[in-house]
């Protein structure tokens, strides 16, 4: 059963026009928006949430068409990129604020369940937002977020300017919980490594449309167009001629192409980076590290794009 439907929806804000768009979040399904800066994805969350008129089409949850009801009457927890916290309430008000507002009795137990659940919070339940720690300010956000009842969570972006630690420990806990919840989730991220860790399946958008849909692996292993490898490709790609390849594509083989390195070194621990010459061509290439150590080797590239 699929917890939202999204056909034809398209929307426009400034000179930006988003769409037409189709996508879909099956039942406990975690997908991913995945695109360049301005590609159209917060306005994308914003028109499924009600909170951005749309031009055309539909948005469906749960089978029931809600086009045009009301935000607050969707069942969405939206996880905003600047997480939204009240700054004059502390952490624990500012989780319970959705459960008072129905005058929930139980406010008090659901908030410190929910917050025991998000490795850390507890710790926090006093503090202001501007005293917290980024991580925790999304934990809050999230909390808040998710400690009421909902059809689908929508997240835009939430390890965004986070450094490399906290994002990591933050993408296992978000992860644990958002199994452990087994909810339905459509959430922003701009980087291919959180969508390995993260979705089941992502949609590549680019200039408010939607150019592909797939598992992460899917796409990673099988990009259809130079944008998309791009777009996947964390350890950059190379370049050669008119040839557009991935460090991973490159095979040793002594009936390949000779490269000649003229200077190596480490990039990271998978990789090294070659100056050097192939076909008589200048190139630097990102090469796997078996690569090391050889005077002159013969590469072949396995797959690439003609640029
Ligand atoms: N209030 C606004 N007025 C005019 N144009 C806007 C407004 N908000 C967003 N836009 C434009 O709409 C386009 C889509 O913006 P959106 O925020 O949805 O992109 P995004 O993919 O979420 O980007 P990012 O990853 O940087 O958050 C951008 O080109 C942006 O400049």
């Amino acid at each position: 059963m699929k917890t939202l439907e999204v056909r034809d929806l398209s929307s426009r804000i400034g000179n930006f026009d988003l769409g037409p768009i189709d996508l879909s979040v099956e039942k406990g399904e975690i997908v991913g928006l995945i695109g360049p800066s301005g590609c159209g994805k917060t306005l994308l969350l914003r028109t499924i949430a009600g909170l951005q008129e749309p031009l055309s089409g539909s948005v469906t949850i749960n089978e029931d068409d809600v086009t045009f009801l009301e935000p607050h009457l969707r069942g969405l927890a939206f996880v905003f990129q600047d997480n939204a916290l009240f700054p004059h309430m502390d952490t624990h008000d500012n989780i319970a604020f959705p459960l008072s507002v129905m005058k929930d009795r139980e406010a008090d137990a659901k908030v410190s369940k929910r917050a025991g659940e998000l490795d850390g919070l507890s710790d926090y339940l006093d503090r202001w937002p501007k005293e917290l720690p980024a991580g925790m300010k999304k934990l809050t956000a999230f909390a808040r977020e998710t400690v009421k009842k909902f059809n689908l969570i929508m997240l835009d972006e939430p390890f965004e300017r986070l450094d490399k630690k906290i994002r990591i420990e933050m993408r296992s806990i978000i992860k644990r919980m958002l199994m452990a919840l087994g909810e339905s989730v459509l959430i922003v991220l701009n980087d291919p490594e959180d969508a390995m860790a993260i979705a089941d399946r992502v949609f590549i958008m680019d200039s408010g449309v939607v150019l592909r849909q797939g598992s992460p692996t899917e796409i990673y292993d099988e990009p259809n167009s130079l944008f998309v490898m791009e777009l996947f490709s964390a350890m950059g790609i190379n370049r050669v001629g008119g040839r557009a390849f991935r460090p991973q594509d490159v095979e040793l083989d002594d009936q390949g192409e000779e490269f000649n390195p003229e200077h190596c070194g480490p990039y990271d621990s998978k990789r090294i980076i070659c100056n050097g010459k192939l076909g008589g061509e200048d190139v630097t290439l990102m090469l796997p590290i078996e690569c090391r150590d050889m005077d002159s080797i013969f590469i072949r590239i396995t797959r690439f794009f003609d640029l």
